[in-house]
């Protein structure tokens, strides 16, 4: 029998309705003991009550000081696989940074849930009894980090929070789930390992922001993040990665000073491309020095947060774009 470790950090699988503000809010994780019977037939588990906030609670330090710890307990020989409960709501940027930065090897899996302990439709149980047995699978070794949810497996690369208030709650847009649960214990798995760099970083220091252009925008938002002294800019420019001319002359102040500007789009389907040369167009703003990017804003964000850990040099921060 295999043992996985569970780490709790928090979200709504870790709450109920609390009874003076009748809204939700951090409780206990007494009900993974309470239910032990649940995961028997999968493996062994431990439980490491680590952590239980909310996930827009969620710091830089937060998810460094997380993947330390999971890093510990997959250095351990007699642990399988790791599970960590998370909020859904930053939940891909913390499945992002720890599948950037964990040895492979032994599977780690982030899950949560949409409603809380005091709801009757409370999803969490289900969603950490088939986390835990997912860990223990041998086809969940090639992925390292997965997020589990609503009976599917996704990539941290492609998932993200699409509804916030029904299903599916998570997709994986562009190539859809790694693998589906289609019936008691059975699996479909679809897609193969995605390969991505490994960035063999301790910390993120660096400080990101993230603006989302709009019909009008001006330079305030990037003089703001120039006069901050912040370390790079991720902008998800309107289209396939274009912005309104108002905030040129900023951007090219911000390259001049050696702030990287990184363009990807506030589409849904996020992709930029150089098909238009106008100013502000994708092809007009590569040649200016800005990055263009593939992927959506909050992960291009924690995505140029480790880059900047290991080079400051631009041209070497582009080639990781490539
Ligand atoms: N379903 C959830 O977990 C949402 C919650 N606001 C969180 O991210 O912590």
């Amino acid at each position: 029998m295999k043992t996985i470790q569970i780490i709790t950090t928090g979200g709504t699988i870790g709450m109920a309705v609390d009874p003076e503000s009748k809204g939700a809010k951090p409780t206990s994780f007494s009900f993974i003991t309470d239910n032990i019977s649940l995961f028997s037939p999968y493996a062994h588990i431990q439980v490491d009550s680590y952590l239980n906030i909310p996930s827009p609670h969620m710091t830089l330090d937060h998810m460094v000081n997380l993947a330390q710890k999971v890093t510990y307990y997959l250095e351990q020989p007699e642990i399988d696989g790791v599970v960590i409960t998370h909020g859904t709501d930053t939940m891909e940027e913390t499945a992002y940074y720890l599948q950037h930065v964990l040895p492979k090897g032994k599977p780690v899996i982030i899950t949560g849930s949409m409603s809380n302990q005091s709801e009757a439709s409370f999803d969490g149980l289900q969603n950490l009894v088939h986390s835990v047995h997912i860990a223990t699978l041998p086809e969940s070794e090639p992925h390292g980090v997965l997020v589990v949810f609503q009976n599917e497996v996704h990539s941290p690369i492609y998932m993200t929070k699409t509804y916030p208030d029904r299903l599916p709650f998570f997709e994986s847009l562009v190539v859809g789930p790694m693998a589906k649960r289609l019936k008691a214990d059975e699996f479909e798995w679809i897609v193969p390992a995605l390969d991505h760099p490994q960035f063999p970083i301790q910390y993120l220091t660096k400080d990101v922001v993230l603006f989302t252009a709009y019909a009008g925008m001006d330079r305030s938002y990037t003089d703001w993040a120039i006069a901050s002294k912040k370390d790079g800019i991720v902008i998800q420019a309107l289209g396939f990665g274009h912005l309104p001319p108002a905030v040129i002359p900023s951007i090219v102040e911000a390259i001049q000073f050696g702030i990287p500007v990184v363009i990807t789009s506030r589409c849904a389907y996020s992709a930029t491309g150089t098909t238009y040369a106008y100013e502000g167009g994708g092809k007009h703003l590569e040649e200016l020095g800005c990055i263009l990017a593939q992927g959506n804003g909050q992960k291009i964000r924690i995505f140029l947060s480790m880059i900047l850990e290991q080079t400051t040099n631009l041209a070497k921060i582009k080639s990781y774009f490539s």
